[in-house]
Protein backbone atom coordinates (compact mmCIF):
# COMPACT_ATOMS: atom_id res chain seq x y z
CA UNK A 1 0.00 0.00 0.00
CA UNK A 2 1.17 3.36 -0.91
CA UNK A 3 -0.05 6.12 2.06
CA UNK A 4 0.41 9.67 2.33
CA UNK A 5 -0.32 11.16 5.36
CA UNK A 6 -1.12 14.79 5.09
CA UNK A 7 1.91 16.05 2.92
CA UNK A 8 3.18 19.01 2.52
CA UNK A 9 6.03 20.07 -0.02
CA UNK A 10 7.59 23.39 -1.34
CA UNK A 11 9.45 24.35 -4.25
CA UNK A 12 11.59 27.33 -2.94
CA UNK A 13 8.67 28.51 -0.64
CA UNK A 14 5.96 28.11 -3.14
CA UNK A 15 3.59 25.14 -1.89
CA UNK A 16 3.12 22.77 -4.22
CA UNK A 17 1.84 20.14 -2.29
CA UNK A 18 -0.35 21.31 0.97
CA UNK A 19 -1.77 18.43 3.80
CA UNK A 20 -2.12 16.27 0.60
CA UNK A 21 -3.53 12.47 2.50
CA UNK A 22 -4.18 9.23 0.18
CA UNK A 23 -3.57 5.63 0.28
CA UNK A 24 -3.33 3.47 -2.85
CA UNK A 25 -4.11 -0.26 -2.02
CA UNK A 26 -2.03 -3.04 -3.89
CA UNK A 27 -3.89 -4.32 -7.08
CA UNK A 28 -5.57 -0.85 -7.37
CA UNK A 29 -5.20 1.31 -10.41
CA UNK A 30 -5.87 4.91 -9.66
CA UNK A 31 -5.74 7.67 -12.18
CA UNK A 32 -3.78 10.67 -10.67
CA UNK A 33 -5.70 13.74 -12.97
CA UNK A 34 -5.54 17.27 -12.55
CA UNK A 35 -4.28 20.39 -14.86
CA UNK A 36 -0.91 21.71 -15.59
CA UNK A 37 1.08 22.18 -12.70
CA UNK A 38 -1.49 21.18 -10.06
CA UNK A 39 1.06 18.98 -8.57
CA UNK A 40 0.91 14.97 -10.29
CA UNK A 41 4.45 14.95 -11.11
CA UNK A 42 5.20 16.36 -7.52
CA UNK A 43 2.87 13.47 -5.82
CA UNK A 44 4.42 11.11 -8.03
CA UNK A 45 7.93 11.95 -7.33
CA UNK A 46 7.16 11.29 -3.21
CA UNK A 47 5.68 7.88 -3.88
CA UNK A 48 9.43 6.40 -3.58
CA UNK A 49 11.52 9.39 -2.68
CA UNK A 50 13.00 11.34 -5.64
CA UNK A 51 11.64 13.90 -3.22
CA UNK A 52 10.89 14.12 0.39
CA UNK A 53 7.96 15.80 2.10
CA UNK A 54 8.36 19.48 4.22
CA UNK A 55 5.56 17.80 6.15
CA UNK A 56 3.81 14.59 6.75
CA UNK A 57 4.49 10.62 5.53
CA UNK A 58 4.38 8.77 2.91
CA UNK A 59 4.44 5.23 4.00
CA UNK A 60 5.22 2.42 1.26
CA UNK A 61 3.94 -1.18 3.04
CA UNK A 62 3.67 0.66 6.19
CA UNK A 63 7.42 2.14 6.36
CA UNK A 64 8.31 5.91 5.81
CA UNK A 65 9.98 6.01 2.20
CA UNK A 66 12.93 7.72 3.57
CA UNK A 67 13.46 5.12 6.14
CA UNK A 68 14.03 2.21 3.40
CA UNK A 69 14.81 4.02 0.09
CA UNK A 70 15.88 0.50 -1.55
CA UNK A 71 12.61 -0.90 0.05
CA UNK A 72 10.66 1.82 -1.03
CA UNK A 73 11.78 1.62 -5.20
CA UNK A 74 11.86 -2.21 -5.02
CA UNK A 75 8.19 -1.66 -4.18
CA UNK A 76 7.65 1.24 -6.02
CA UNK A 77 8.55 1.19 -10.23
CA UNK A 78 8.11 4.57 -11.96
CA UNK A 79 8.12 5.46 -15.45
CA UNK A 80 8.75 9.31 -15.80
CA UNK A 81 6.60 11.64 -18.66
CA UNK A 82 9.86 11.90 -20.94
CA UNK A 83 11.30 8.01 -20.93
CA UNK A 84 15.00 9.50 -22.33
CA UNK A 85 14.97 11.25 -18.96
CA UNK A 86 15.17 7.23 -17.56
CA UNK A 87 17.45 5.46 -19.46
CA UNK A 88 20.96 5.13 -18.46
CA UNK A 89 22.28 2.32 -21.07
CA UNK A 90 22.72 2.29 -24.56
CA UNK A 91 20.66 -1.31 -25.71
CA UNK A 92 17.76 -1.81 -24.38
CA UNK A 93 18.43 -5.20 -22.85
CA UNK A 94 21.23 -3.51 -20.96
CA UNK A 95 19.10 -0.68 -19.92
CA UNK A 96 16.12 -3.14 -18.49
CA UNK A 97 18.76 -5.25 -16.61
CA UNK A 98 20.28 -2.23 -15.17
CA UNK A 99 18.06 -2.40 -12.06
CA UNK A 100 17.79 -6.17 -11.00
CA UNK A 101 21.52 -5.95 -11.51
CA UNK A 102 21.59 -3.07 -8.73
CA UNK A 103 19.22 -5.46 -6.60
CA UNK A 104 22.65 -7.75 -6.94
CA UNK A 105 20.48 -10.65 -8.13
CA UNK A 106 22.36 -13.54 -10.08
CA UNK A 107 22.53 -13.58 -13.69
CA UNK A 108 20.20 -16.24 -14.28
CA UNK A 109 17.93 -13.92 -12.30
CA UNK A 110 18.43 -10.94 -14.08
CA UNK A 111 18.24 -12.71 -17.68
CA UNK A 112 14.86 -13.89 -16.52
CA UNK A 113 13.59 -10.77 -15.58
CA UNK A 114 15.04 -9.10 -18.62
CA UNK A 115 13.36 -11.57 -20.81
CA UNK A 116 9.89 -11.44 -18.78
CA UNK A 117 9.60 -8.07 -18.90
CA UNK A 118 10.28 -7.33 -22.63
CA UNK A 119 7.47 -10.18 -23.43
CA UNK A 120 5.02 -7.84 -21.35
CA UNK A 121 5.28 -4.64 -23.23
CA UNK A 122 5.53 -6.58 -26.86
CA UNK A 123 9.08 -5.89 -26.88
CA UNK A 124 10.65 -9.63 -26.63
CA UNK A 125 13.87 -10.61 -28.28
CA UNK A 126 14.51 -6.57 -29.12
CA UNK A 127 17.38 -6.73 -26.39
CA UNK A 128 20.37 -5.65 -28.71
CA UNK A 129 18.43 -2.84 -30.26
CA UNK A 130 20.22 0.59 -29.46
CA UNK A 131 17.08 3.29 -27.55
CA UNK A 132 18.23 5.87 -29.95
CA UNK A 133 17.09 4.07 -32.59
CA UNK A 134 13.68 3.32 -31.42
CA UNK A 135 10.09 5.40 -31.68
CA UNK A 136 8.92 7.33 -29.25
CA UNK A 137 6.54 4.61 -28.81
CA UNK A 138 9.19 2.13 -28.43
CA UNK A 139 11.15 3.66 -25.73
CA UNK A 140 8.39 4.20 -23.93
CA UNK A 141 7.44 0.38 -23.70
CA UNK A 142 11.31 0.00 -22.62
CA UNK A 143 10.78 2.72 -19.89
CA UNK A 144 7.82 0.37 -18.94
CA UNK A 145 9.77 -2.99 -18.97
CA UNK A 146 12.53 -1.11 -16.96
CA UNK A 147 10.19 -0.28 -14.23
CA UNK A 148 8.45 -4.15 -14.65
CA UNK A 149 11.63 -6.14 -14.24
CA UNK A 150 12.01 -4.37 -10.39
CA UNK A 151 9.43 -6.62 -10.13
CA UNK A 152 7.41 -3.83 -8.04
CA UNK A 153 4.05 -3.79 -6.13
CA UNK A 154 2.97 -0.62 -8.11
CA UNK A 155 3.65 0.65 -11.51
CA UNK A 156 3.91 4.50 -11.21
CA UNK A 157 3.75 6.33 -14.33
CA UNK A 158 3.83 10.25 -15.30
CA UNK A 159 1.66 11.13 -18.39
CA UNK A 160 2.77 8.00 -20.26
CA UNK A 161 1.07 8.90 -23.25
CA UNK A 162 2.54 12.05 -24.37
CA UNK A 163 3.90 12.43 -27.67
CA UNK A 164 2.20 8.56 -28.62
CA UNK A 165 0.83 7.98 -31.88
CA UNK A 166 -2.66 6.46 -31.48
CA UNK A 167 -1.39 2.24 -32.19
CA UNK A 168 1.17 3.14 -29.49
CA UNK A 169 -1.01 4.33 -27.24
CA UNK A 170 -2.80 1.42 -28.05
CA UNK A 171 -0.39 -1.17 -27.15
CA UNK A 172 0.50 0.66 -23.78
CA UNK A 173 -2.71 0.77 -22.96
CA UNK A 174 -3.19 -3.20 -23.34
CA UNK A 175 0.40 -4.05 -21.51
CA UNK A 176 -1.08 -1.83 -18.42
CA UNK A 177 -4.52 -3.79 -19.07
CA UNK A 178 -2.62 -7.23 -18.39
CA UNK A 179 -0.16 -5.80 -15.84
CA UNK A 180 -3.53 -5.11 -13.88
CA UNK A 181 -4.90 -8.72 -14.46
CA UNK A 182 -2.05 -9.85 -13.39
CA UNK A 183 -2.24 -8.01 -9.89
CA UNK A 184 -0.01 -4.79 -10.57
CA UNK A 185 -1.50 -1.90 -8.97
CA UNK A 186 -0.69 1.13 -11.26
CA UNK A 187 -0.99 4.92 -10.67
CA UNK A 188 -1.00 6.78 -13.22
CA UNK A 189 -0.92 10.76 -13.75
CA UNK A 190 -3.01 12.48 -17.31
CA UNK A 191 -5.06 15.24 -17.58
CA UNK A 192 -6.97 13.02 -20.25
CA UNK A 193 -9.18 10.60 -18.77
CA UNK A 194 -10.49 9.36 -21.91
CA UNK A 195 -8.54 6.07 -22.88
CA UNK A 196 -8.14 5.52 -19.03
CA UNK A 197 -10.73 5.76 -17.14
CA UNK A 198 -12.31 1.92 -17.98
CA UNK A 199 -9.37 0.95 -16.59
CA UNK A 200 -9.44 2.70 -13.39
CA UNK A 201 -11.05 1.54 -9.87
CA UNK A 202 -10.37 5.29 -8.87
CA UNK A 203 -9.73 9.08 -9.35
CA UNK A 204 -7.81 11.02 -7.19
CA UNK A 205 -7.98 14.98 -8.86
CA UNK A 206 -5.35 17.35 -7.78
CA UNK A 207 -5.85 21.54 -7.68
CA UNK A 208 -3.38 24.10 -6.66
CA UNK A 209 -1.09 20.94 -4.99
CA UNK A 210 -4.59 19.81 -3.01
CA UNK A 211 -6.52 16.58 -3.47
CA UNK A 212 -9.72 17.86 -4.59
CA UNK A 213 -11.44 14.86 -5.89
CA UNK A 214 -11.17 11.27 -4.81
CA UNK A 215 -14.07 8.30 -5.42
CA UNK A 216 -15.31 6.20 -8.69
CA UNK A 217 -15.23 7.59 -11.67
CA UNK A 218 -19.12 7.64 -11.96
CA UNK A 219 -19.41 9.05 -8.57
CA UNK A 220 -17.12 12.06 -9.12
CA UNK A 221 -17.58 12.24 -12.84
CA UNK A 222 -19.75 15.59 -12.05
CA UNK A 223 -16.84 16.98 -9.47
CA UNK A 224 -14.15 16.93 -12.08
CA UNK A 225 -15.68 19.99 -13.76
CA UNK A 226 -13.34 22.85 -13.52
CA UNK A 227 -10.32 21.07 -13.33
CA UNK A 228 -9.06 21.05 -16.59
CA UNK A 229 -9.71 17.15 -17.01
CA UNK A 230 -10.52 16.10 -20.21
CA UNK A 231 -13.22 12.97 -19.82
CA UNK A 232 -15.10 10.66 -21.66
CA UNK A 233 -17.93 12.92 -23.73
CA UNK A 234 -16.30 16.14 -23.31
N1 LIG B 1 12.08 21.69 -9.88
C1 LIG B 1 11.15 22.63 -9.65
N2 LIG B 1 11.51 23.83 -9.15
C2 LIG B 1 10.58 24.78 -8.87
N3 LIG B 1 9.24 24.63 -9.09
C3 LIG B 1 8.85 23.46 -9.60
C4 LIG B 1 9.76 22.41 -9.91
N4 LIG B 1 9.05 21.35 -10.39
C5 LIG B 1 7.76 21.73 -10.39
N5 LIG B 1 7.64 22.99 -9.91
C6 LIG B 1 6.38 23.73 -9.77
O1 LIG B 1 5.49 22.94 -8.99
C7 LIG B 1 4.17 23.06 -9.47
C8 LIG B 1 3.60 21.67 -9.73
O2 LIG B 1 4.35 21.05 -10.76
P1 LIG B 1 4.09 19.54 -11.19
O3 LIG B 1 5.09 19.24 -12.25
O4 LIG B 1 4.06 18.70 -9.98
O5 LIG B 1 2.63 19.65 -11.79
P2 LIG B 1 1.86 18.66 -12.78
O6 LIG B 1 0.47 18.56 -12.25
O7 LIG B 1 2.61 17.39 -12.93
O8 LIG B 1 1.86 19.48 -14.13
P3 LIG B 1 1.91 18.99 -15.68
O9 LIG B 1 0.55 18.43 -15.99
O10 LIG B 1 2.15 20.29 -16.39
O11 LIG B 1 3.04 18.01 -15.83
C9 LIG B 1 4.23 23.93 -10.72
O12 LIG B 1 3.86 25.23 -10.36
C10 LIG B 1 5.69 23.89 -11.10
O13 LIG B 1 6.08 25.10 -11.71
Amino acid sequence: MIEFQSVSYAFDDVPVLEDVSLSIDDGEFVLLAGGNGSGKTTLLRHCNGLLEPDSGDVLVDGTPVAEDLIAARSSVGMVFQHPRDQFVAATVGADVAFGPENLGLERREIDRRVTAALDAVNMAGREDDQIDALSGGEQSRVAIAGALAMEPTHLVLDEPFTGLDEPARRSVLDRLASLMADGTGVLLATHDLRDVCGLADRIIAMRNGRVAVDGPLAAVLDDLEGLEVRVPGR
